[in-house]
């Protein structure tokens, strides 16, 4: 079956490159590139370059809409957006090339009317006749409700359908309560949802653990450069990525999030998901333009990923 996912708030990435990013300072750019984004889109992506019939949904801007148009047809994925008056947001990353990181300042995007959220409902449960997996991923637009991801992972699963909800602070609160079958918070949308610093990796993984009880089968927190924890019933997993040269780290955690359904359909356990979501994740840090590389390197890094179970009350940090 096919998997859909829906991105209330799509971007254009606009990609700058500085030798050093200095606030307050001239910048001569070295390069800039304009790139199709918004957190569902990229997934759809990295799920349709890896051989998966895949359906976007979710609100596009029409008077900027071509830049989608033509992304989703180089990369074979189907288009159901609703339409909306106005130009879809843009989203400015500042790769700073000696500190190798990346800076997002992203806008607030188009607010969709009433009319064109309950479109858009209607096109979800269209979709729910053919898609057996959902990807909820990334921030919602203006004026909706903070409860619109959980109203859909309750509807989605009333229609028996499974949901990745991928989001941040209000919306990942009440989607949590809401059960969806997999989550993706990183580091900091955990803290601010658990409401405390989380300083070791034991505190992540008790923070982790404790969402299982809203009927979610798999936490994943992903950690930038120190990896990502995968957590399923009463195991924790840390996976440690190999060193790559990081181009930028723009959609690390969406092409994790692709591998996490991809592993899902294959019916990876938890050690075998962890080292396919992390090979997809440095397979994007690496590369610039989001693709996927050959199925060697991925194949090289899934085996270079270190996995180590965690121990729930050890102190390390
Ligand atoms: N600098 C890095 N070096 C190695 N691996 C990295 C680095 N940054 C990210 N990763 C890999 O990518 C995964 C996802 O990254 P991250 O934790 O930054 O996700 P995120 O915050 O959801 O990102 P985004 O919202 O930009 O998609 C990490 O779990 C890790 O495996
Ligand atoms: O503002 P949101 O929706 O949280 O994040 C949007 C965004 O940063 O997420 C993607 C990377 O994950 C980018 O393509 C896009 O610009």
């Amino acid at each position: 079956m096919k998997v859909a996912t829906v991105t209330l708030n799509p971007a254009i990435d606009q990609t700058v490159r500085v030798a050093s990013l200095e606030p307050g300072h001239v910048h001569r750019a070295r390069t800039m590139l304009l790139q199709a984004g918004g957190k569902g889109i990229n997934v759809a992506a990295f799920l349709a370059a890896s051989g998966c019939p895949v359906i976007a949904t979710g609100f596009l801007g029409s008077e900027n809409a071509s830049v989608f148009e033509r992304f989703f047809a180089e990369r074979g994925i189907a288009d159901a957006f609703v339409r909306l008056p106005g130009q879809t947001r843009i989203d400015i990353k500042i790769v700073d090339e000696e500190r190798r990181q990346t800076t997002d300042i992203n806008l607030p995007g188009l607010a969709p009317s009433e009319e064109a959220l309950s479109k858009l409902w209607q096109t979800v449960e269209d979709l729910a006749a053919d898609c057996r997996w959902f990807v909820l991923a990334g921030a919602l637009p203006p004026a909706v409700p903070s409860s619109l991801y959980a109203t859909f992972i309750a509807r989605l699963k009333a229609l028996g359908r499974l949901t990745v909800l991928d989001a941040s602070g209000e919306a990942l609160a009440q989607g949590i309560l809401a059960g969806p079958t997999l989550v993706k918070p990183n580091r900091v949308e955990l803290e601010q949802l658990v409401g405390q610093p989380l300083t070791s990796l034991s505190e992540v993984a008790q923070a982790a653990r404790s969402l299982l009880r809203h009927d979610i089968r798999r936490v994943v927190v992903s950690l930038g450069e120190q990896g990502a924890l995968f957590v399923e019933g009463e195991q924790v997993l840390q996976a440690l990525p190999p060193a790559v040269t990081v181009e930028s780290t723009v959609g690390a955690g969406d092409a994790m999030v692709a591998a996490l359904v991809l592993a899902e359909q294959r019916g990876l356990d938890l050690a075998a998901t962890a080292r396919l979501a992390t090979a997809y994740a440095l397979a994007r840090i690496s590369r610039l333009d989001g693709t996927l590389p050959p199925s060697a390197v991925l194949e090289d890094y899934s085996e270079r990923v270190r996995l180590s179970p965690l121990a729930l009350l050890s102190a390390e940090g």
